[in-house]
């Protein structure tokens, strides 16, 4: 699914209205039946609803919203915020608000609020897509009213206050802090900050049918990868298949102590259905590497206890690097020479990442795709400190760019940058799954899937999104609390089938 900016979504809805036509008081009615339908599917109509309306097109879907619950026998009360001018739609729906109730309160100062009980339901329809600067005044009072309340908040379409891409960190001005947020059409940028996690606890995307066209049309290196997105024709296997069909994976991890990474992420491979996996190990680790994952083959290091070469490279269609590797000189050495010799798709991850920043100009001498899978701390090690998580992402989007790699920044929403600049949201995964081990686990998977043949781009999206889904399988069954990175290896055949039974 594409993500667009909020200036883009506004074209695309002036699209809507010229072309498909539709007048755009009916689009409006067309986005609060959507926002009704989610109330009426979840919430009894004796539940006392507080609408909160501003003055554009976001306070008209409130006012709307309010009508259609009315109608509909809910127990719903209106409050709009005086102002200089209101939208045209706010305005009609307005007039036709009033036909149906005389319940319906201007709100000019703080005397005109309405108590907020704690289990009445608010509806946030102050400000949406255009808002233009931070609050302040009446509208900023009612703001903090809302917040303090206790009663569940449901924003529509954004929280209001909450700019729908960049904002301060740490955000200051006042915003409402929803419980559910009804997005319309699409998710907005700043869902997928972690800064904004205070100002929505939920959020769903409501389809308004905005014209299929426009959103075809309208660029954006922006993109939230869900069930739909994944090309699952990709794994349907042959009838003939022998492990030489799905390819031979390297995976160079471990040292002493560290071995259990190497087994996570080998493991990882072999469920991801590479057909052979090779550990190369330090002697140390050559006995724990057999006994737990006794699918895979073993290359020992002439090293006791930790990486200083890397075996011939030719039977093999990837290799993942890092995975418990520690960072001495000589491992830092291979990691090095690795890059410049490979012509494979690599993925390093940990420690391999940790190495790489001290050579960081050595991305330039890589001869393939390159997928590095850093966590936020790793990320700014690489690259530098970012102030915030939407200044992180567009210097990601620059250095993939600028080093021709792929980087699989990982996290709730879990970003996988391309080298074009393109950015992909990952929908999957769940927080049970920030545990020691996982990211072992993701940089398996992407690796097993380069080996059977997956293009590096679609390796990367489609292992976060397995990832993820193998993580949330798992949490069905055990729980999100104390589940384990083992667990989640468990899980990825079932991540498998799952999307491929999606397909039938
Ligand atoms: N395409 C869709 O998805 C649809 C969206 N709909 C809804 O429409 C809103 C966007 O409506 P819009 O009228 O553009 O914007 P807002 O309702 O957010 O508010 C604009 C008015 O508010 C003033 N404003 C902006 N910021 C502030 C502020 N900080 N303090 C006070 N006033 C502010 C603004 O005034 P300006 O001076 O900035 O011009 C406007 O008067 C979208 O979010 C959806 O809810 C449609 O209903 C269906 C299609
Ligand atoms: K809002």
């Amino acid at each position: 699914m594409k993500v667009f900016k909020t200036s883009q979504i506004k074209s695309i809805d002036a699209f809507t209205i010229e072309n498909e036509p539709i007048e755009s008081i009916d689009l409006m009615e067309r986005a609060a039946t959507a926002i009704f339908n989610w109330f009426r599917s979840k919430y009894h109509k004796n539940r006392r609803i507080k609408i909160f309306c501003g003055p554009g097109n976001n306070g008209g879907d409130g006012l709307a919203l309010a009508r259609l619950l009315i109608n509909s026998g809910f127990n719903a009360h209106c409050y709009y915020l005086k102002a200089d001018s209101y939208s045209a739609d706010f305005l009609t729906n307005l007039d036709r608000l009033k036909e149906l109730t005389p319940e319906l309160f201007l709100v000019k100062n703080q005397s005109d609020f309405p108590e907020i009980h704690t289990d009445d339901l608010v509806v946030d329809a102050l400000y949406g897509s255009g808002l233009s600067r931070s609050i302040e005044g009446v509208a900023a009072q009612l703001i903090e009213h809302i917040n303090s309340s206790g009663a569940k908040v449901i924003a529509i379409d954004i929280p209001s206050g909450l700019f729908g891409e960049a904002n301060p960190v740490p955000n200051n001005n006042p915003v409402v802090k929803s419980d559910y947020c009804l997005s319309l059409q699409f998710p907005k940028l700043a869902f997928f900050m972690p800064e904004n996690e205070q100002f929505l606890k939920r959020w769903v995307v409501l389809p308004i049918g905005l014209h299929a066209e426009a959103i075809e049309n309208t660029a954006t290196p922006y993109h939230y990868t869900t069930a739909s997105s994944i090309k699952t024709d990709f794994f349907q296997l042959s009838t003939f298949a022998h492990k030489g069909t799905y390819g031979h994976a390297l995976v160079i991890a471990g040292s002493n102590g560290m071995m259990g990474a190497a087994c996570l992420c080998a493991k990882s491979v072999v469920r991801s259905g590479a057909g052979l996996v090779t550990m190369h190990i330090p002697k140390v680790g050559y006995t724990i590497a057999q006994v737990n994952v006794p699918e895979a083959l073993a290359s020992i290091d002439s090293c006791e206890t930790h990486i200083t070469q890397f075996p011939e490279l030719d039977r093999y269609q990837a290799v993942c690097v890092g995975p418990g590797i520690a960072q001495s000189t000589e491992t830092e050495q291979m990691l090095v020479k690795l890059i410049k010799t490979s012509r494979l798709p690599l993925v390093i991850d940990a420690d391999g990442l940790n190495l790489l920043s001290r050579n960081i100009e050595v991305l330039n001498n890589a001869n393939n795709v390159l997928i590095l899978t850093p966590h936020p701390g790793e990320f700014d090690r690489l690259f530098g400190k970012s102030q915030c998580s939407w200044e992180r992402l567009e210097r990601a989007r620059e250095m993939a760019q600028k080093y021709g790699v792929i980087i699989v920044l990982k996290g709730a929403y879990t970003r996988v940058v391309l080298p074009n600049g393109n950015v992909h949201f990952n929908s999957t995964g769940n927080p049970g799954m920030a545990t020691g081990g996982s990211g072992d686990v993701l940089s398996g998977i992407i690796t097993g899937l380069l080996a059977r043949g997956l293009p590096p781009a679609d390796a990367a999206i489609t292992g976060v999104y397995i990832h993820g889904l193998a993580g949330d399988l798992a949490a069905d069954e055990f729980g999100q609390i104390g589940l384990c990175a083992s667990d989640i290896v468990n899980y990825i055949c079932k991540a498998f089938q799952h999307i491929t039974n999606n397909d039938e």
